[in-house]
């Protein structure tokens, strides 16, 4: 068996995909639009794995609360440098809700306010300002 793709519903197309390929890097493989389901599904997947694909929904149109269950906890992804991650996502004003204190391991939300947890490759950077002091934000 193979692990495919974990999908996710949003609700802001350009939305999502400036999040997850301008703020963290992935690259678009494919798209498929369904003019009779009126839906668009767009196929999302890291550098280094490239097998390991989000899958985008995004229903044309839809106002549906899509609601946050507690019972799918996040997306995980290995960074080069943590910090350079987080601040770029902080100055395209994603909010940094776990900052990585640690040099190890931050979380950020996507516009849809799926979690994302953003652990750094090898061992943990040395603690650096503003992180080190930075506080939580939010829930994550
Ligand atoms: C291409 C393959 O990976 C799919 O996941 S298609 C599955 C199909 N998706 C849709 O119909 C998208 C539009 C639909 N309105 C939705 O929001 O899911 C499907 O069966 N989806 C149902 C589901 O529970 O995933
Ligand atoms: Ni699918």
């Amino acid at each position: 068996m193979k692990y495919l793709h974990t999908m996710i519903r949003v609700h802001d197309l350009d939305a999502a995909l400036t999040f997850f390929c301008d703020g963290l890097g992935l690259r678009e493989m494919r798209r498929k639009e369904n003019p009779a389901g009126k839906f668009t599904l767009v196929f999302l997947a890291a550098d280094e794995s490239p097998d390991a694909e989000i899958e985008l929904t995004y229903n044309w149109g839809s106002d549906e609360d899509y609601g946050s269950a507690r019972n799918f906890g996040h997306l995980a992804f290995r960074v080069d440098d943590i910090y350079a991650t987080c601040a770029h996502l902080a100055a395209m004003g994603v909010v940094i809700n776990r900052p990585p204190r640690d040099g190890h391991m931050a979380f950020v939300r996507s516009p849809d306010l799926i979690s994302v947890e953003l652990l750094q490759k090898g061992d943990p950077l040395p603690p650096a300002e503003p992180w080190a002091s930075m506080p939580n934000s939010g829930s994550w």
